[in-house]
C-alpha cells in the first residue's frame, strides 16, 4: 500500500515496448507496441483505440502472460498488495494467476475436443476454486467433487441462460457451435469468476443487439465489483456504454 488513501492501480504498464521478428522474411523485425504506458484502477474499464494492426490485441496477450516484452514492465498488484510484472513472470506464476486474478475473453474459443459448453464454463469455476483435500478423506469418494461440480455446472448454465445460449447445446461440445453462440460460451468462461484484470478483445463482435446489452450489464456488474478492465471495443455504442477511459494506438 502506498502511504496514501489512494490503493495503487491494479495494473501499472511502464514503457512497454515489443517487436515480433519475423523469421521466415530473413528475421524482418516489426516494431508493435513503442512506449505504452497506462494505468488501470479497480472498478474503471480503459479501451484501447486505434486502427488495425496497431497493436491493442498484442497489449492484451502481452498481459494475459503469453507474451514477453522487449522493454518495460506489466505490474499487476495482486489482492494482497504484492506487485508481479507480467512481462517476466514465470509460467507456473501466470498459470496461478489466470486460474484467480485475471480473467480474459479472446476473440476465438479455444476448447478441449469432446468438452461440452457447460462444463467448459464449469471447468472455469472448478480450477479457481479448487476445494482444499480433507486430511480424513476417503479417496476413493467421488462424493466431494460431484458436489462442487454440480455446483458450478449450476452456476455456469445460470450463465449460458443469461447470455440466451439454448439449453439444447449445453451438453454439445462448441466445436460445431456459429460464431456467435462461440462467442457466448466464451464470454461465459470469462466473466464466471470475479477477475481482478479482466481482459476483453472484442467480446460483442459476433453478438446480436440483446446480447450485446447482456454484456454491457455483464462488465457494469465486473466494474461494480471493483476488477480493473482492458477492453477492446470496435462497437463505439458498447465502448461508450462502459469505457471509463481511452488509450489511442497511433
Ligand atoms: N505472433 C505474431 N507474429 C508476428 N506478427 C504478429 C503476431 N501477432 C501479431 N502480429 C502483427 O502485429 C501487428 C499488431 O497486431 P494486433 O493483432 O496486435 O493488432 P490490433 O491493433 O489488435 O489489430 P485489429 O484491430 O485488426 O485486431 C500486426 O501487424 C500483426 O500482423
Amino acid at each position: 500500500m502506498t502511504t496514501t488513501d489512494t490503493p495503487p492501480p491494479v495494473l501499472s504498464v511502464e514503457a512497454a515496448s515489443k517487436r515480433f521478428t519475423l523469421h521466415l522474411r530473413d528475421g524482418l523485425q516489426l516494431p508493435v507496441l513503442q512506449d505504452v504506458s497506462l494505468q488501470v484502477r479497480s472498478g474503471e474499464c480503459l479501451a484501447l483505440v486505434g486502427p488495425s494492426g496497431r497493436g491493442k490485441s498484442t497489449l492484451l496477450k502481452c498481459l494475459h502472460g503469453s507474451y514477453g516484452l522487449e522493454s518495460g514492465a506489466l505490474w499487476l498488484t495482486q489482492a494482497d498488495g504484492r506487485r508481479v510484472d507480467l512481462a517476466r513472470a514465470a509460467p507456473r506464476t501466470v498459470l496461478a494467476l489466470r486460474r484467480r486474478e485475471i480473467g480474459y475473453v479472446s476473440q476465438f474459443l479455444r476448447a478441449l475436443p469432446r468438452q461440452s459448453a457447460l462444463d467448459l464454463v464449469a471447468e472455469r469455476l472448478l480450477e479457481a476454486d479448487p476445494s482444499p483435500p480433507q486430511p480424513d478423506a476417503d479417496p476413493l469418494d467421488d462424493g466431494p467433487h460431484e458436489a462442487a461440480l454440480g455446483a458450478a455446472r449450476a452456476q455456469a448454465g445460470a450463465l449460458l441462460a443469461r447470455l440466451n445460449l439454448p439449453e439444447g447445446l449445453w451438453g454439445l461440445p462448441p466445436a460445431t457451435f456459429s460464431g456467435g453462440e462461440q462467442q457466448r460460451v466464451n464470454i461465459a468462461r470469462g466473466f464466471a469468476v470475479p477477475a481482478r484484470l479482466l481482459l476483453l478483445d472484442e467480446p460483442t463482435a459476433s453478438l446480436d443487439a440483446g446480447n450485446r446489452r447482456v454484456v454491457i450489464e455483464l462488465i457494469r456488474e465486473a466494474k461494480a465489483r471493483g476488477s480493473a478492465i482492458v477492453g477492446i471495443f470496435h462497437d463505439e455504442e458498447v465502448r461508450d456504454a462502459v469505457a471509463d477511459r481511452r488509450y489511442h494506438f497511433h
